[in-house]
């Protein structure tokens, strides 16, 4: 069965895994237009081939990274809309399913954006973790209300995504101040808002982000500094209804400590949590494109949106 994945699922597959293709909407992006070509190519003859197909991709791209939920509900998204009696109704409703899901986040992210603006006033200085593309929504939203925002942004070790987040504030105009992570504590008397994304959001209201995250905004609410978390609900995590945690990634050593540098050292134990759980009490408010939430609410949305959850996945059939 393997040879009939297109090489669009094994590269995009790749990608996530290496890190090429990151960011929990982006992730969840492209492994929806990957079921997408994998469909539009598909060569399967029967239905029951042309399922097979479509859930071996998709449990390919599952495999991949295990943190962002928004990758297992992008899947969910397509494979539950996969029906027909035949090979070219199968296809068309995958088609349409990556379609119809690319567009709702898009425009998900865009509301999200204008909500999470609408905190922001006039002349604030955010402080950023990592690179979330629903927390710079915002920041873009603010900016297109005319709004003057500047930015503390932290380089978020071991990979430095802060970078991106900078490169994109500046191109934006937005005036930017790069710290280590460990300067952070100092920054947030110049702070109005933490502003950070989510990979995951659990049901008792636990954000689940870059690790980092929980020690920022345990700063930042003993300074004082609200905390807001820009999340579409793509990233509500529904198997933490039913009592799943959510697992968080654990990324090669060589991110932190690279082996000519661990030959200097010697022989340590070396741990690389790519996430971190921040628990509810800590933030301020959840921003999602229905609205913000107290974290403890948005329990009473997840069973609106996932009242049909059940824990057996569509590509494990
Ligand atoms: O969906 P958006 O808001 O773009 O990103 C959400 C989160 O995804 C990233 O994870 P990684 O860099 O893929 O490990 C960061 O933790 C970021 O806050």
């Amino acid at each position: 069965m393997e040879r009939d994945i297109h090489p669009a699922v094994t590269d995009a597959a790749d990608d996530i895994a290496e890190m090429e293709i990151r960011g929990a909407a982006t992730i969840a992006d492209a492994a929806a237009a990957a079921l997408g070509e994998q469909a539009e190519a598909s060569e399967a003859e029967t239905p029951e081939a042309f399922r097979t197909e479509i859930r071996t991709a998709a449990r390919e791209l599952h495999e991949t990274r295990p943190t962002a939920v928004s990758l297992p509900n992008a899947l969910r998204y397509v494979l539950r809309g996969m029906r027909g009696e035949t090979v070219s109704e199968l296809r068309a409703s995958v088609i349409e399913g990556v379609v119809e899901f690319r567009r709702e986040l898009d425009h998900a992210q865009d509301n999200l954006g204008q909500i999470g603006a609408n905190r922001l006033r006039d002349g604030d200085t955010i402080m950023t973790h990592c690179h979330s593309t629903d927390a710079l929504s915002c920041v873009r939203h603010a900016l297109e209300d005319g709004k003057e925002i500047s930015a503390i942004v932290k380089e978020t070790r071991p990979r430095k995504q802060g970078h991106i987040t900078a490169k994109q504030l500046r191109d934006w105009d937005v005036p930017v101040t790069l710290i280590v992570d460990n300067a952070a504590r100092r920054y947030l008397d110049d702070t109005d808002h933490v502003l950070v994304g989510a990979d995951s959001i659990a049901a008792d209201g636990s954000v689940i982000n870059k690790v980092g995250t929980s020690g920022l905004a345990v700063n930042a609410r003993e300074r004082g500094v609200p905390i807001m978390v820009a999340a579409q609900t793509l990233k509500f995590h529904p198997g933490t209804m039913t009592g799943h945690t959510v697992e968080i990634e654990m990324r090669d050593e060589a991110e932190i400590l690279p082996d000519d540098e661990r030959e200097e050292i010697g022989d340590v134990t070396v741990e690389n949590p790519a996430f971190d759980v921040t628990p509810p009490r800590y933030v301020d408010a959840i921003v999602t494109e229905r609205g913000q939430f107290p974290p403890e609410s948005v329990v009473t949305l997840m069973r609106e949106l996932f009242g049909d959850y059940h824990a057996s996945e569509p590509w494990e059939r």
